[in-house]
């Protein structure tokens, strides 16, 4: 507490006051007196209405609780339930029909459609490979992910697999003659790739034992560039680019006759820096690190140096791209995706900075003047000056609002345009669903998505009806019919109010990062859905997600499904309670099997090693990204069943305890790893069960309070030790 320092009536970590003076004030014309005096201005006014929104969150669910203890399952009174929910003001009244308003947007975000990539900012080598992650080989997506089978003659080996690598190359000329089709034959039958220029123009010529051809549509040539043996072609499909590299020096490119070393695929058009779910920053030393990350790709200075196959790899920000176009004029295309930045959500406070009472302030609050003075700095990213923040777990049009005003109230701090700062709103949680109109009407100046988080989502339907009857198992969740209305509501709702052409409707994870066949198989059916994005959880993900986005025109699409009919609210409560005795004894112990691997894998390394998105294998060894969203939906799905006495509390400790030592055993070759079975009084395993036995107390369902909680635990302890 001592080491505080004063500013403006606030008590400042110093961690904190040295990153703002001495590395985000500099360069932004902002000095330090006003940036304290504004902040402290901007928690002054936002404090008490934080609060009371959270306050309002509470009473809201204690009345629907109360709903259901006296009525029961919504099912036995659907049209009761939703007279309710407008009698408490958990639903608003629409606005009338309006359309979004936002300006200033980067074309990423207003008229081209492809994949959207997480990462963790905390990590500066995953935050600059998702930086890089515009551009993606699909030899290698195709090569190093299920996308190929790799069973048999094609399984990969320890050297190179020739009779894959012909598969690859295979599926890759279907994807050119998908996106880019030739006048004549297949780019599978090509035997050059030649770029004729003449008198400054440029054609683009492929020979085939037939004879020479063209694409078919000869204006899919964009440009084309040389650089030593390295010829590269570029194409154009529905906005996108790819890119042949022809070398015949190349090992690859000299086994075919064109030349064709690799085709590189334009894939994550944005990338989210992520400060919430998927990172673990529990005080000021941790909250500094996420954003100076952030700093360091808005300036162009992040680098991270580290070793990987025995090799010392030195990674920093890919440069733009420039070629030629065939009028002969330059073309430059950029290297990078287009930078958002995920603030945390209005819930937790941080006490890297106290305010004049002495109590910790919101970080939700902090996230907002803070990214933003970092993207002040920006110099590689927004093309049209705007900051993009994604907001996450906003509970209805007020808290929208809120957001709105925070970031309002930050751009009157830091000098900036009024509206520069513009919002993603995240609908994940059942009040925003709910309310989704009159949500966007709150943001309409500055919204720039909406998104289906429908982890988060899954989690708060599990939470809002805790008291309504025992849930379906996971699978069976996603499976109802409430999902599917909460997506099409999403979609049309973006669509009546303007989106389409001005903002992103996004579509969320896709959270089994080693299944990319399946993927190829199942994340077409988001831009078929009128989506002109969705999330993937790496950036081979995104490379093989982008084909999907030359399989569908997105805004085709969105014409399609505009005028389609509104799912009504009914269906979007129509979440089933699970029938008596509906499953057996072994699926009610597997299910809670599954869920206590689930917790305890994630957790362990967020509390132990402070690492907020981990890959854990389900109880079926499927490799699952698991994040806070994903530990709330399994957190509350065991919650819940221990409510309505499906598992015992006992029965939950015994299992926790079981799949403790399984989840050890997964671990065993990292030596930051402390087993949990070995003391089941341990941080993590606690923290683990906590979740579990206490789920139904938790704020909204959240796994946050108790992840700070018990990480700071385990921080104070380190630190104790030395
Ligand atoms: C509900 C929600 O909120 S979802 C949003 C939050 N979730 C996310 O952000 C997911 C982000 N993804 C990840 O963190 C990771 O992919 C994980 C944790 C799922 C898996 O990580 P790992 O087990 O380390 O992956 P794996 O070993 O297969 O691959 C590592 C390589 O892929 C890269 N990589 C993996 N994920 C990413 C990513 N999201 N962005 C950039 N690079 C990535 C790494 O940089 C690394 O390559 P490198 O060695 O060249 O640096
Ligand atoms: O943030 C995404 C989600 O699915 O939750
Ligand atoms: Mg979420």
């Amino acid at each position: 507490m001592s080491d505080y320092q004063e500013k403006s009536g606030l008590k400042v970590h110093p961690l904190l006051v040295d990153f703002i003076e001495n590395e985000a004030l500099p360069g932004t014309g902002v000095f330090a007196e006003r940036f304290w005096s504004g902040f402290a201005g901007l928690v002054g006014e936002h404090s008490v209405t934080n609060t009371r929104l959270l306050a309002k969150r509470d009473e809201l669910q204690g009345r629907i609780d109360d709903w259901h203890r006296a009525h029961g399952a919504i099912a036995g009174d659907p049209v009761g339930y939703e007279t309710f929910l407008r009698e408490i003001g958990y639903l608003v009244d629409e606005p009338a029909d309006f359309e979004i308003e936002t300006t200033g947007l980067d074309p990423e975000i207003t008229s081209l459609c492809g994949p959207q990539l997480v990462v963790p900012v905390s990590n500066a080598r995953y935050a600059l490979n998702a930086a890089n992650a515009r551009w993606g080989s699909l030899y290698d997506a195709y090569y190093g992910t299920d996308a190929i089978s790799r069973e048999g003659e094609l399984a990969p080996g320890s050297s190179y697999n020739a009779t894959r690598g012909q598969a690859v190359i295979d599926k890759a000329a279907e994807f050119l003659d998908l996106a880019f089709p030739l006048a004549k034959g297949s780019h599978r039958e090509a035997t050059a790739y030649v770029v004729a220029e003449q008198a400054g123009l440029a054609n683009f010529v492929i020979d085939t034992a037939a004879g020479p051809t063209m694409l078919k549509d000869p204006s899919a040539f964009a440009a084309y560039g040389q650089q030593g043996e390295r010829a590269e072609v570029v194409l154009r499909h529905n906005g996108l680019h790819a890119i042949l590299v022809v070398d015949k020096t190349h090992p690859i490119g000299i086994s075919q006759a064109s030349g064709l070393a690799d085709v590189v695929v334009e894939s994550a058009l944005t990338t989210i820096q992520d400060c919430e779910d998927s990172v673990a920053a529990v005080d000021a030393e941790d909250k500094v690190d996420v954003y100076r990350n952030w700093l360091g790709l808005m300036n162009g200075t992040l680098q991270e140096t580290f070793e990987k196959n025995g090799r010392t790899i030195s990674r920093k920000l890919r440069a733009d791209k420039t070629y030629t176009d065939p009028d002969g004029k330059p073309l430059t295309l950029k290297g990078r995706a287009l930078l958002l930045v995920r603030n945390v959500g209005h819930l937790m406070t941080t006490n890297a900075v106290l305010d004049t009472a002495g109590r910790p302030i919101g970080e939700g609050l902090m996230d907002a003047a803070v990214t933003a003075l970092c993207a002040m700095s920006d110099k590689v990213n927004s093309r049209t000056g705007a900051i993009y923040v994604v907001k996450p777990k906003m509970h209805g049009p007020e808290e929208v609002a809120f957001a709105c005003d925070i970031f309002a109230s930050v751009e009157k701090m830091l000098g900036l345009q009024p509206l520069t700062i513009k919002i993603g709103i995240m609908d994940e949680e059942r009040r925003t669903s709910a309310n989704l109109k009159a949500a966007i009407f709150e943001a309409r100046q500055r919204v720039f998505f909406i998104n289906t988080g429908f982890l988060d989502r899954t989690g708060d339907e599990i939470h809002t009806s805790m008291e309504a009857g025992a849930v379906l198992r996971k699978d069976d969740i996603k499976a109802a019919r409430w999902l599917q209305a909460y997506e099409d509501r999403n979609v049309l709702i973006g669509l009546a109010t303007g989106f389409s052409g001005r903002a992103q409707i996004g579509k969320g994870m896709w959270a089994r990062p080693e299944d990319m066949a399946a993927m190829l198989e199942a994340k077409v059916a988001h831009p078929q859905s009128g989506a002109n994005t969705a999330w993937v959880p790496s950036p081979t993900a995104a490379t093989l997600h982008a084909l999907h986005y030359h399989m569908v025109d997105v805004f085709e699409a969105q014409k399609v499904r505009r005028g389609e009919p509104l799912p009504p609210l009914a269906e979007l409560f129509s979440m089933p309670v699970l029938e008596p005795f509906a499953l057996s004894r072994e699926e009610i112990v597997r299910e809670l099997e599954n869920n206590a691997q689930g917790i305890l894998g994630y957790v362990v390394r967020w509390v132990q090693q402070g690492v907020g998105c981990s890959k854990v294998p389900d109880i079926n060894n499927v490799a699952l990204m698991e994040d806070r969203a994903t530990c709330r939906i399994s957190s509350q799905a065991v919650a819940n069943w221990l409510r309505h006495g499906l598992v015992s509390k006992d029965e939950v400790t015994s299992v926790f305890e079981r799949m403790a030592a399984v989840v050890d055993k997964q671990n065993e070759g990292d030596p930051l790893y402390r087993p949990m079975s070995e003391n089941f009084q341990s941080v993590a395993f606690q923290a683990a069960l906590d979740l579990a036995l206490h789920g139904a107390d938790q704020p909204s369902g959240y796994t946050e309070p108790v992840l700070h909680a018990r990480r700071a635990q385990v921080k104070a302890r380190q630190a104790r030790s030395g």
